[in-house]
């Protein structure tokens, strides 16, 4: 069982935030209690990869943590002859990932076949996807490395096949940024967290977790060559798309 956040609740010295096995201890706890409209985003997902994901082709789950969003996709998607691919580069999260579904495979013997893979979703070549899942990942990966993994990512589509990405936003004017900020802070102090936790994580996130506006995210979507772009589901400043060759 995954334990209550209490990561930053006392005072300490100002560090980067890392996916490491502090972080994995509480994962689940930390996420729906901090990004609004996880639990509906997740679940979704899996309801929306269900009608594009075609038969004999893989689903990936890019940046998986703990796997929720593979979890969601063996929930809902019944192609035959499809896996799931599962990638992330943090040892702690792929490790307790592991644990989590192999406890799924020994309940359930219908379900779609997985493979968590340790590794850099910049490096890890893809192949005959269907359905590609970037669910709060590539507010992660540096700005100048995001357009080629999404180009790259648009390449390694099967015709009629769904990216399927998840972020937290900013806005373009000033006011609206600080309404849907201060917003934002409301929904974690609503779910227990301390103005000490809410701003020593801030300080934590401030250098490794850099957000795009949506016409940003639009933009460097149209330019990797995805055709349709859609936001599916928005709440406060966490926001779903999908996007289409
Ligand atoms: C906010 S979490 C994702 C949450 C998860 N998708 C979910 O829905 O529960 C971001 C994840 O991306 C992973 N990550 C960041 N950069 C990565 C990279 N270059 N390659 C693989 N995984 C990466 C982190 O280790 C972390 O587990
Ligand atoms: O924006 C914040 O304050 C967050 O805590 C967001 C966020 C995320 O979007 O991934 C950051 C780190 C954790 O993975 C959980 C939530």
């Amino acid at each position: 069982m995954s334990e209550a956040d209490r990561l930053f609740a006392s005072p300490q010295p100002p560090a980067d935030f890392t996916f490491n096995e502090d972080v994995v201890r509480v994962f689940p706890d930390m996420i729906k209690r901090s990004v609004p409209g996880y639990p509906t985003i997740v679940e979704n997902l899996g309801v929306i990869a269900a009608r594009f994901a075609q038969p004999n082709s893989r689903l990936y789950d890019l940046g998986c943590s703990l796997g929720a969003v593979t979890q969601a996709l063996r929930r809902h998607v019944r192609a035959e002859g499809t896996r799931v691919v599962a990638i992330d580069n943090s040892t702690a999260m792929v490790t307790r990932c592991r644990e989590y579904l192999s406890a799924q495979d020994s309940m359930h013997e219908e379900l779609l076949p997985v493979e968590v893979v340790e590794g850099d979703i910049l490096e890890v070549p893809l192949a005959s996807a269907s359905v590609i899942a970037l669910n709060f990942t590539l507010q992660f990966i540096a700005p100048e490395q995001r357009l080629g993994l999404l180009s790259r990512l648009r390449n390694s589509l099967l015709p009629g096949g769904a990216l399927l990405l998840s972020e937290k936003i900013r806005f373009p004017d000033a006011q609206t940024q600080a309404l849907l900020n201060g917003l934002h802070l409301d929904f974690k102090r609503a779910n227990g967290y301390s103005e000490l936790e809410i701003a020593q994580k801030r300080t934590a996130l401030e250098n490794v977790m850099l957000t795009d506006t949506l016409a940003e995210h639009r933009a460097r979507l149209q330019a990797a060559g995805f055709t349709t772009v859609e936001p599916w589901f928005q709440c406060l400043n966490f926001t779903s798309l999908i996007a289409l060759p």
